[in-house]
C-alpha cells in the first residue's frame, strides 16, 4: 500500500520547447516537511505548481491522497494549503475583509483573530492590504493557506522578504501545523530555513534533482574537512584515508569521508610528536558545501560514505544529551 501523501514519479515539465523539469521524482510521507531547494530557475514552482495541480506534467506522474491533483481537483483542493510565491490580493480590501472573504470559500475555516495573532497581524485588521509592507503580505499568505486547516500545504518561499523576527515567527507556525500532523512541501531559498524544518529535502539543479535524502544523508555526499597550521620542522604527516591538501609547513586541509578515524590519526601523530596543530578545525561538509558543489556540477551521492558521519552524529547526540 503507498502511505505517500505525495508522490512524483518521473516528473516532466516543458514551456513550449524547454523543458523545466526532467525526471523529478520524490514521495512525502504523512506529516513530513520535505523542503525542495535549488538555484534560480532550476524547476522548483514548476514542480510545485504541478503537484498544486496548476500545471499539467509533459511526461510522469503526480499523486496527492493518491488521486490526480489535476483530474480530481475537486476532491483534492479543499484539503490542501497552498502560499503562492506572488499573490494576487486586491488590494482596497482590509486585512480583515481579505480574511473573511478567503474564509467564506474553505470548507473547515479556521478562526480569523488567533490566525492574525499567530503572524502578528491582528494589531493591521483594519489596515487595507495595499498598504501593508511586503513583509506583512508574505504573513498573510500564510494565514490564509493555513486557514482551512488544510492536511497539505504548500510553501513557496513562504519567508522570502520577511525580517529575521517574523522568519522565525513563520518557523514557528510551520513547527505547530507539524506537530499536528500537516504534511508540507517547502520551496525556498533559504538553506538554514530547510536545516531546521525539513525531515527531508532535494536539491535540484537544471530540471533534475541532483542530491535528496535526510539532511545527515544530503551532507555525507560531500567530504568533512580538517585544518590545520603546522610548524615548519613538523615533518611528514601520517598516511590518511582522506586528500592532504596544503604545504608541508603551513595551513594544511585534509577532506575525507572517514572524519573520525582521520582526526583520530592526526591527533595521535601530533601528540606522539609533540606538535602543535595550532587553528585546528573538524567539521562536516556544511548544506552550503552541498549546494555549491551541486552548482558546480561536482557532488555525488553515495550512501557509503555516510558510516563516519553517523558514528560521529551519533555520538554528538549522546554527548549533547549528557
Ligand atoms: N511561464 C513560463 N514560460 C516559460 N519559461 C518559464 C515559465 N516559468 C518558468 N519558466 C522557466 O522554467 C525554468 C524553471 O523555472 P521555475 O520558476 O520552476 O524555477 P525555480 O527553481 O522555482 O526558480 P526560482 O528559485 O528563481 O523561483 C526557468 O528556466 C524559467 O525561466
Amino acid at each position: 500500500m503507498n502511505q505517500s501523501v505525495i508522490n512524483v514519479s518521473e516528473l516532466h515539465c516543458s514551456y513550449g520547447g524547454f523543458e523545466a523539469v526532467r525526471g523529478v521524482g520524490f514521495d512525502v510521507g504523512p506529516g513530513e516537511l520535505f523542503a525542495l531547494l535549488g538555484t534560480n530557475g532550476a524547476g522548483k514552482t514548476t514542480t510545485m505548481e504541478t503537484i498544486e495541480g496548476h500545471r499539467a506534467p509533459t511526461g510522469g506522474k503526480v499523486r496527492v491522497f493518491g488521486m490526480d491533483p489535476m483530474r480530481d481537483r475537486a476532491r483534492v483542493r479543499p484539503r490542501v494549503g497552498i502560499m503562492l510565491q506572488h499573490s494576487g490580493f486586491a488590494g482596497d480590501l482590509t486585512v480583515a475583509e481579505t480574511v473573511r472573504l478567503w474564509q467564506s470559500m474553505v470548507s473547515r475555516p479556521s478562526a480569523v483573530d488567533p490566525a492574525l495573532e499567530a503572524l502578528g497581524l491582528k494589531h493591521r485588521r483594519n489596515v487595507r492590504v495595499k498598504q501593508l509592507s511586503g513583509g506583512e503580505r508574505r504573513r498573510l499568505d500564510l494565514v490564509l493557506a493555513t486557514l482551512g486547516n488544510p492536511e497539505v500545504l504548500f510553501l513557496d518561499e513562504p519567508t522570502t522578504g520577511l525580517d529575521p523576527e517574523s522568519r522565525k515567527a513563520t518557523w514557528e507556525i510551520v513547527r505547530n501545523l507539524l506537530e499536528a500532523g500537516t504534511t508540507v512541501l517547502l520551496t525556498t531559498h533559504y538553506l538554514e530555513e530547510a536545516e531546521r524544518l525539513a525531515h527531508r529535502l532535494a536539491i535540484m539543479h537544471d530540471g533534475r534533482i541532483a542530491v535528496s535524502g535526510s539532511l545527515t544523508d544530503v551532507l555525507a555526499t560531500q567530504r568533512a574537512r580538517i585544518e590545520f597550521e603546522l610548524p615548519e620542522d613538523a615533518g611528514k604527516l601520517p598516511d590518511l584515508a582522506g586528500e592532504i591538501r596544503g604545504e608541508a609547513s603551513g595551513r594544511i586541509e585534509v577532506r575525507t569521508d572517514r572524519l573520525q578515524h582521520d582526526l583520530h590519526a592526526v591527533l595521535a601523530w601530533a601528540r606522539e610528536r609533540d606538535v602543535r596543530l595550532s587553528r585546528l578545525r573538524a567539521q562536516h561538509a556544511s548544506l552550503d558545501d552541498v549546494f555549491h558543489a551541486v552548482q558546480q556540477g561536482d557532488h555525488q551521492q553515495d550512501s557509503s560514505q555516510q558510516g563516519d558521519h553517523a558514528d560521529i552524529e551519533h555520538e554528538t547526540r549522546k554527548a549533547v544529551a549528557g
